[in-house]
C-alpha cells in the first residue's frame, strides 16, 4: 500500500546552504527527496527537520547516510558521518531526539566497518513480532513495510508441512525474529543469524518460547547438511545475493522440506536449481508485492523432496 514502507537508507549530501537528503541518482548524487508516495508519513516528516540538524553538524563535511526505521516505538535513526561526531553535535542530535520524539538515534563512522553507538536515547525502542516484544539494534533489518511482513509471514506458515511440537524447525538468516516467533508456535526452531546484535535481540525476547539463536555468519560457517539432517524442515530468508554458501549443504541434507523466502529472483533462479538437482520440486509459490510500484519482488517458496504436487497462489498485494 502506498504511504506504509517503514525503512528507507538515504544518502546526505553537504551543499552550499545546507544539506541535500534522499535517494541517489543511479550513479550519481543524491535527489532532494521533496515528496514520497510510499514512506510512511511519519518518516517523511522527520526529513526536514533532519536537513535542518544534519547542516548543524560539524561532524557532516561532505557527505552522510541515515538509515531510518519506523518501529512499533517509533522512528530509530542511524547516521553515518564522515568525520567523528563532537560534544556539541552530541547535543544537538539529543535536541532533536527529544523535539522530534524520537526514542533512539545511533551514529556511526563512514570510514571503515565501524560500530554503531547510540548518541541519544529518549525512551525504550521495540518491535513486536507474535507478541514478542523485541528490542531490534540500530540499523536493524525489518521486511519493506508492515502489510508486506504479514503476508510473508502468513505465506511460510501457510507452506509448513504437518509439524508435531517436538519437531525442529532450522531457520537461517532469522534476522531480528520476524519469522523466529511465529515458526516457534508451530515448532522448536533453532535459529540462525549473522549479525551478533540481531541475534542478541531475539535472545533477550524468547523467554519462555522454544527458540534458540546462534550467532554464526553462514557465509563462512554454512550449516552443515549433517547438522541440517536433524531438523524437520529448514526455513531460510537469505540476504539478496541470496545463499550460494550454504544451499550445497542443504542439497546434501536429508532434509525433505525447505521453504526459501527470497527478496532476489536471480538468486533465487541459482539457488533453486541447486535444490532442484538435490530431488526438490516445487511445491508452492507466494508472490508478495511489497516493493511498490518496482521491479523488485518478494517470493515465499516451497520446495518438497519426493513430491511432484505444484500448486501456485498471489500474487499478494502488500506494497
Ligand atoms: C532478508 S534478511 C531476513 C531477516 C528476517 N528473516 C526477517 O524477515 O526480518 C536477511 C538476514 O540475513 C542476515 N545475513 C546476511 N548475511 C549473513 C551471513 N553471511 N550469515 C548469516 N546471516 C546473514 C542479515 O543480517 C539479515 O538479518
Amino acid at each position: 500500500m502506498p504511504l506504509t514502507r517503514r525503512r528507507i537508507d538515504l544518502a546526505a549530501k553537504r551543499v552550499s546552504g545546507g544539506v541535500i537528503l534522499g535517494l541517489h541518482r543511479r550513479q550519481g548524487d543524491p535527489v532532494d527527496m521533496t515528496e514520497c508516495h510510499i514512506l510512511d508519513p511519519r518518516l517523511f516528516a522527520l526529513l526536514a527537520p533532519l536537513r535542518i540538524v544534519l547542516a548543524s553538524l560539524g561532524a557532516l563535511t561532505a557527505d552522510g547516510d541515515v538509515l531510518l526505521n519506523l518501529l512499533d516505538s517509533g522512528p530509530d535513526i542511524l547516521l553515518a558521518t564522515d568525520v567523528e561526531l563532537g560534544a556539541a553535535d552530541r547535543t544537538k542530535l539529543a535536541a532533536f531526539a527529544r523535539a522530534q520524539g524520537v526514542p533512539r538515534i545511533g551514529w556511526r563512522s563512514r570510514r571503515g566497518r565501524a560500530v554503531a553507538e547510540i548518541v541519544a536515547q529518549t525512551g525504550p525502542v521495540r518491535q513486536n513480532f507474535a507478541g514478542a516484544s523485541v528490542s531490534p539494534p540500530l540499523g536493524a533489518f525489518l521486511q519493506a513495510a508492515p502489510d508486506g511482513e504479514r503476508a510473508i509471514v502468513k505465506a511460510v506458515i501457510a507452506a509448513l508441512p504437518k509439524l508435531n511440537r517436538r519437531d525442529v524447525i532450522a531457520e537461517l538468516y532469522a534476522g531480528c525474529g520476524t519469522l523466529t516467533f511465529p515458526l516457534a508456535e508451530h515448532g522448536r526452531v533453532c535459529a540462525f543469524e549473522g549479525d551478533a546484535g540481531a541475534s542478541a535481540a531475539v535472545r533477550r525476547a524468547m523467554a519462555g518460547r522454544r527458540i534458540e539463536i546462534t550467532a554464526r555468519d553462514l557465509g563462512r560457517q554454512p550449516l552443515m547438511s549433517k547438522e541440517l539432517s536433524d531438523a524437520r524442515l529448514c526455513v531460510l530468508d537469505p540476504p539478496y545475493s541470496g545463499a550460494a554458501p550454504q544451499i550445497g549443504e542443504i542439497a546434501a541434507s536429508s532434509l525433505r522440506d525447505v521453504i526459501y523466502v527470497s527478496c532476489n529472483p536471480q538468486a533465487l533462479e541459482a539457488d533453486a536449481s541447486r535444490l532442484h538437482q538435490a530431488g526438490f520440486t516445487l511445491e508452492s509459490i507466494t508472490v508478495v508485492d511489497q516493493f511498490l510500484w518496482s521491479t523488485e519482488v518478494e517470493s515465499v517458496i516451497a520446495f518438497r523432496r519426493g513430491s511432484s504436487r505444484r500448486t501456485r497462489s498471489g500474487p499478494s498485494r502488500s506494497g
